[in-house]
């Protein structure tokens, strides 16, 4: 696992952004086949987004050739609802850039039958190739995705019944009234995740440190499903100065080390 630590979340969006551009990038140059990227919704991802945006503006890079998938969706809510994941996705990112609206998969959170459309979005990822980098946040409570505490480290794309406390954390998109937050969501399992080339993690404030100091110091746990992350062969965390406050002086050097010299 790789620990990139950044001043701060623009800081932080930057270097992600400009990850994620690079290795777009770097697959246009050896096939023509899709770069499969795996997003998220929140607001830990904006400033990547931003700097998404600005790259394609700038010319540096087109999305044409990339396929995406969403880890997440509301269940109940109407798709146009001003906090479903699809509206987030389309102010903050696929209004702004030239990626296909064929190549965009979002999970359908009024299905008919949920259980089916989430086999499909599983089915559909396999036949795009596989993702070749995900990108995600966590919970307070260490979830990636919506893959609360305690669900299974080889879960897939399923329903999910939230946690109360991942329902008052949301409730801010709500009106501050957690009756108004849908109780369930769809969402990828935290094998979806694993099973993708490169995973980036993103964790920004001191709201997140505890989960990161589990996810980095802590067992490979259910109960902290970030932690899933220590076994992948390709995991990255990239976090700001406030969500590695809670890590070990040790931990914390030895991460700052590593990267020094993985840039000589
Ligand atoms: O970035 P935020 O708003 O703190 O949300 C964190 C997490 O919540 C979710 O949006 C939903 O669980 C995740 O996809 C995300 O990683």
């Amino acid at each position: 696992m790789r620990l990139i630590i950044e001043e701060n979340d623009a800081k932080a969006g930057l270097w992600t952004a400009r990850y994620i551009v690079a290795r777009i990038k770097e697959k246009a140059a050896r096939t023509d086949r899709p770069f499969v990227l795996g997003l998220p919704t929140g607001s830990t991802p904006v400033e990547t987004y931003k700097e998404l945006v600005r790259l394609y503006e700038a010319g540096e890079v087109s999305f044409r050739n990339v396929v995406t998938f969403n880890m997440d969706e509301y269940v109940g809510i109407p798709e146009d609802h001003p906090e479903s994941y699809h509206t987030f996705m389309r102010k903050h990112f696929f209004d702004h850039v030239d990626v296909p609206a064929a190549n965009i998969h979002i999970l359908d959170g009024n299905a008919p039958d949920l259980q089916k459309e989430c086999e499909e979005y599983e089915r559909k990822i396999v036949a795009a190739g596989g993702i070749d980098l995900f990108l995600g946040g966590i919970g307070e409570d260490g979830h990636i995705a919506f893959n609360e505490p305690y669900s299974s480290l080889v879960s897939r794309t399923r329903v999910m019944t939230l946690t109360p406390e991942t329902v008052a954390v949301n409730s801010r998109f709500f009106d501050n009234d957690v009756n108004k937050v849908p109780k369930q969501a769809m969402s990828v399992g935290v094998a979806t995740i694993m099973d993708s080339h490169e995973v980036i993690i993103q964790a920004f404030g001191h709201k997140k440190a505890r989960a990161l100091k589990h996810g980095v110091e802590g067992c490979y746990s259910h109960e902290w499903t970030i932690s899933a992350l220590q076994v992948h062969p390709a995991g990255i965390i990239v976090a700001d100065e406030a969500a590695v406050g809670e890590l070990k002086v040790s931990t914390y050097r030895y991460f700052r080390e590593l990267e020094k010299s993985e840039r000589l």
